[in-house]
Order: C-alpha cells, then structure tokens, then sequence
C-alpha cells in the first residue's frame, strides 16, 4: 500500500507530506509494508537505512553524470559497462549512484536480482523511451507497449491481448516455414555478395543485410506479407519496402542521439536530430498503416475466420484493443525486431567465426538434423541442443541487452538495505499526509524528488527542509478549490540490474572469457546445465519480459542454421567489440563466407 494513502488530517489549503521523526527512533520501528516481501520482513529490523548504501560521490547537481560523458571515464557510447564492473570490485554488489536527479541503485547478486523481479509485483515498471513517449503524445496516440510504464492496468490489457499471439510456442512455430524462406533468402544475398566483389568471400557492411532479414522475418508474422527486401537489386524507390528501410536507418541513428543526449534539448525545442527522427517515425507509421489497412482489407474480402496463424486477425478480433492500439502495437514489434534481433545474429557469427570448434560442432548438428534442401520446422528446431547452447554462450559473452531495469511500488531490502518504493497516490485537497514510521525511516534520503502532480501540471513541490528528508509541501498554484491531486515522485529509484556483470564473473561461470557452448549442456538427460538461476537474463523476467523472445529464438536459429549450413564464417581484422546504440551493437561488421562443399 502507499503511503500516500495514509492521510490523517487537515491542514489548510496545502498538500502537506510530513512526518518529521528521528532517524535513530525510525528505525527500531522498521515493519515492511508488503506482506509479499517476506525476505524483506526477515532482515527488516535490521536493515540499514538507503543513505548508507556505498558508492561514488560525484559533483553537486550532477552527481557522476561527467564520467558518462566522451571527456569521462566511462563515456555512454563505448565504455558505460566498465563502471558497473569497476565500482563492482570498489563498492560490492550494490551501490548506489546519482546521475544528476537520477538516483540508481546497481545490483549485481544473482538472489538479490530474484528478489527484485519476485517484489515487482503485477505491473512491472521500466523507464520509458522518452523520444518515443514524447512522439506519441505530440502525435496524440496511444502510449504504446514499450513505453506504458505509469498505468499497469493498461499495459497489461494491451500486453495481454498480444500476449497470446507472441509467446506461445505452438503459434510462433507455425510461422517457422515462413521465416525460413527468409533465411535462405539470406544466404543467397550473401553467395550473390560473394561473387559480386570478387573479394574472397568479405562481406563488408553485412549488419545492412541482417536488419533487412530481421525486419522481413517479423513482416511476414506481423504483416502477413514479405516486403521484398532480400535482395541485391535496387528496390523500386517509393515501394514499401524502400520506405521502411529508409525509414529504418534514419529513424535508428536519430533515435540512439536523442535517448542517449545528456541534455535531451528535444524536449523543449524541435532540433535537427528531432526532425529527422519524426520524419523517420512518420514514415514508418504510414507504410505501416497502409500495408495494415491492406490486410484488413484482404482479410475482410476472404470473409474467413481469423485463423491462427493470421497474427493481426488474431490480435483485432479479441475486441479488447482499439484500432489504433493494435496499429501501434504492429509498428511496435516491427521497430523492436529489427537491431535486436540483428545484431544478436551478429554476435553470434563473430562468436562461432573466431571458435571454429564450435562452428564444426554446430555444423555436424545441422548436418544430423536437417538433410540438404529440406525445409526446417520447429519440430528439428526443438531437437539442436548445441544450436540453443550456441545462441546461449553468445548472450553471455556478447549480451545484446546488457542490464536491466525496475522501478518498484514497494519498498524492499537488498543486500542489507532498505530500498525505498517510489512515491505515488492521491491527495486529498487540503489533508496532511502522516508517513508511517517505517515508511518514514525508509525514504530518507529519497524525499527530494520534486513530486509532479498530473491533474495540475502547475503544481509545485516545496521541500521546507531538505536535510531531513521527511516534510513536504505541495502547493497547487491552479485550481487550488479541487478535492484531490494524484502525486507521483518523478524521480523514484531505480533499481539498475546488472546481469552483465554476473556474466563474466568466475564465481558464477568458470573461465567467463572462454566461449563455451558446453556449459549450457545437460550433464545428463536428468540434469540442468548447472548454470545458476538469475545469471543470465537475456529478454528479462517476468510479466513484463521480452514479448519478442519466441520469435526472436527461432529466427537466430533459422538464420544461423542457413548461414552455418551453407558456408563456413570466418573473420579478418580487428575484433568485433560493442558500441551502445541503446542496445549493445557490433562496431565493425565484415565477415569472410566461404562456401562449404
Ligand atoms: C535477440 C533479440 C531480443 C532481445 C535480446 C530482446 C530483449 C528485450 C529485453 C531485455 C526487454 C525488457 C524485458 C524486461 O523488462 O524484463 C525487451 C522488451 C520488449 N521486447 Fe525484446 N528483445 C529481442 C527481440 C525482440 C523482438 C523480435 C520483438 C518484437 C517482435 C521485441 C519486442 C519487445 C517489446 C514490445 C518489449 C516490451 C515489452 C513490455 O514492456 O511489455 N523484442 N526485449
């Protein structure tokens, strides 16, 4: 429950948040609030207060903001997972750091990283993609999956709905035939690549191919159509398929500016990067909606019934989402499958290019299961343990989304301390919020957020005595005759997972530098891998995991499969390392193909 939801009394015509108590005398009264957070109850009493948490001082008003910078230690772009391995080894497995007004925890104990996901209750909350969120409300349309991070009840009515479509195994697998033809289209662009520049079988700049595989690979789930992309002809400019690719490209690069810009001037202005991202994202959504209106269209005509297969069918027919949403929701998992999926194929070349042994095992598998010129399902899918290892040891070591995130509506204790719960609820005009005790030992440190008041944007938060931490005032400086306000911390903590860490450490997997499919391999036919829970979360946990994740699985191993099956990858130079596009990506991206016999 809230503590915001614990008014006791009247005070003028002010909001009023107090609860002035000692700390020392808060503290032996420490009860958790969440019967869910039992582990929490246990070490409650003596649990350590959230200031005590270590960790790097940083600079006034910008905390440690300067080391992510390219003049820092850590600049955002090349080095930012270095810090959490660094403060690791200074501070433990938590630490706490303020990036400006961001304050984040980082934890990087696998039980620590359970209790986090067990504590994130039915609506999990991420940070959203500002641009994105900021897009969509200029634009007036629906929030969208990826960013409904306030109101869990919306997400989850839309989640649920595509839900059913996406993760399902039967479902995704009946799609397999489809996606396979794409992977073969592949290798066939890459045999024309080959011969094309006489270069000794070098492909250079194949991340340009892979994300057109990736996006035709969702368009034939999502759209129920193949866009053409495969190919080494010139499209015909103005198609479909030129649109989206073109969108693709200048929508990505302005996207990554945009999350990753220290300043974020687009919010306040249209700068130049802001252009070209809404013309990239305009674009996209009118091929998208074009090519959807299509297929209603089609469907519409054939007067059938929605069948299994058909996803956007399936998806409207359920009468739970609008129009509009399940529009968005399309364009959505088209944008979400491209770099994701892309430069894990990417990854995963590089990994078996430079572990021949592992290419020839996986080659022999492919060889085992699937006889030349047979099409693959999922049934053979199902059957390559040494396939799935393979894509497994790659996350590990080139994991493309390397942490994760969650903001939680209940205060929990990590490592030994109290992590406090972010701020939320409606306030009675005029009452006086009373912290409970607990509640109040909790926050302090963390009431110095400014509170945002939704109802009135123009209201203003006071903080009488920031030392304390525990008394606030928020003053509505508009309609101030209204009953109530909803109030939410627009800084609440963040709780920053760092799975990466974990990856590469030896007290989790032995000799973390060696790429090594054989850990993911049951010993036995009745024994795990040995691979301990919570070390190795590629698409996340939980309600509010990857949506993607099937048909992310299944389009790696058609990709893999055709691109192993039919030539033996190599690489020359320098070796791939990852940059931050907002998902980790490949810096450099020429591969040798030689055709195998
Ligand atoms: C290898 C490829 C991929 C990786 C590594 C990946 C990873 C992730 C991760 C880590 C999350 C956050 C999960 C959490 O918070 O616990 C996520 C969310 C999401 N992914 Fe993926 N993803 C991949 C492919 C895809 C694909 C192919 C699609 C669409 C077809 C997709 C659509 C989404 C969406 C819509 C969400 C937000 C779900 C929600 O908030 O409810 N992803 N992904």
């Amino acid at each position: 429950m809230s503590l915001l939801q614990r008014v006791v009394g009247q005070r003028g015509s002010l909001f009023r948040v107090c609860g002035a108590r000692s700390l020392a005398a808060l503290k032996t009264t420490y009860r958790p609030q969440s019967t869910r957070a039992e582990e929490s109850a246990a070490h409650g009493a003596a649990a350590r207060p959230f200031d005590e948490i270590p960790g790097p001082k940083g600079l006034p008003l910008i905390g440690t903001a300067w080391d992510y910078t390219p003049f820092g230690r850590f600049p955002l772009k090349t080095n930012m997972r270095d810090s959490f391995r660094e403060r690791r080894k200074t501070y433990g497995s938590i630490y706490r750091e303020k990036l400006g007004p961001m304050d984040l925890v980082v934890i990087s104990d696998p039980k620590e990283i359970e209790k986090v996901f067990r504590n994130e209750g039915r609506y999990p909350e991420r940070l959203p993609l500002m641009s994105m969120k900021i897009y969509r409300e200029l634009k007036k349309m629906p929030v969208g999956l990826v960013n409904q991070c306030r109101n869990g009840e919306e997400w989850q009515r839309v989640r649920s709905s595509v839900q059913k479509d996406m993760m399902r195994p039967k479902t995704v697998g009946a799609y397999a035939s489809l996606q396979d033809d794409v992977s073969r289209d592949l290798v066939d662009v890459i045999r024309a690549l080959t011969e094309k520049e006489e270069s000794g079988g070098q492909v250079h700049n194949f991340t340009n191919y892979v994300y057109r595989w990736a996006l035709e690979s969702i368009s034939v789930v999502v759209l129920d159509k193949r866009l053409g992309c495969m190919t080494l002809e010139d499209l015909e400019p103005g198609s479909d398929a030129q649109l989206m690719i073109d969108g693709v490209n200048d929508f990505f690069n302005a996207f990554v500016k945009l999350e990753l810009s220290a300043v974020g001037l687009y919010k306040y202005i249209s700068t130049p990067t802001w252009r070209k991202f809404e013309k990239g994202i305009d674009q996209w959504h009118t091929v998208a909606a074009k090519l959807l209106n299509e297929k209603l269209a089609k469907s519409a005509a054939e007067d059938g019934k929605p069948s299994e297969s058909d996803f956007l069918q399936s998806l409207l027919s359920r009468n739970d989402v609008t129009f509009e949403e399940a529009m968005l929701t399309a364009v959505e998992l088209l944008f979400g499958g491209i770099d994701t999926t892309g430069n894990t194929l990417m990854f995963n070349l590089f990994c078996l290019a430079k572990n021949p042994e592992a290419q020839k095992k996986l080659y022999q598998e492919i060889m085992e299961v699937i006889s030349a010129g047979q099409p693959v399902d999922d049934k053979m899918l199902n059957k390559m343990h040494y396939l799935r290892a393979v894509v497994k040891e790659t996350f590990r070591v080139y994991p493309t989304a390397p942490n994760n995130l969650r903001i939680l509506d209940r205060d929990i204790v990590l490592s030994g301390y109290v992590v406090p719960a972010k701020l939320e609820g409606q306030v009675s005009n005029g009452s006086c919020l009373q912290l409970a005790d607990e509640s109040s030992a909790m926050r302090a440190g963390v009431i110095k957020a400014d509170l945002e008041c939704k109802s009135h944007p123009a209201a203003r938060c006071k903080h009488p005595n920031q030392n304390q931490h525990v008394s606030l005032e928020l003053v509505p400086l508009e309609k101030a005759d209204a009953k109530s306000v909803w109030v939410s911390d627009s800084q609440p903590t963040k709780i920053l997972m760092a799975t990466d860490v974990i990856s590469s450490h030896p007290e989790y997997y032995p000799e973390p530098e060696v790429f090594k499919p054989e850990r993911w391999l049951r010993t036995r036919d009745d024994e795990s891998s040995g691979v301990q829970p919570f070390t190795h979360l590629p698409f996340g946990y939980g309600p509010r995991m990857c949506i993607g994740r099937r048909f992310a699985e299944q389009e790696l191993f058609l990709g893999l499969i055709r691109i192993v099956q039919n030539f033996h990858v190599g690489w020359s130079g320098e070796d791939m390392k990852q940059v931050n596009r907002m998902i980790q990506s490949p810096d450099r991206d020429s591969f040798v193909f030689s055709e195998r016999a």
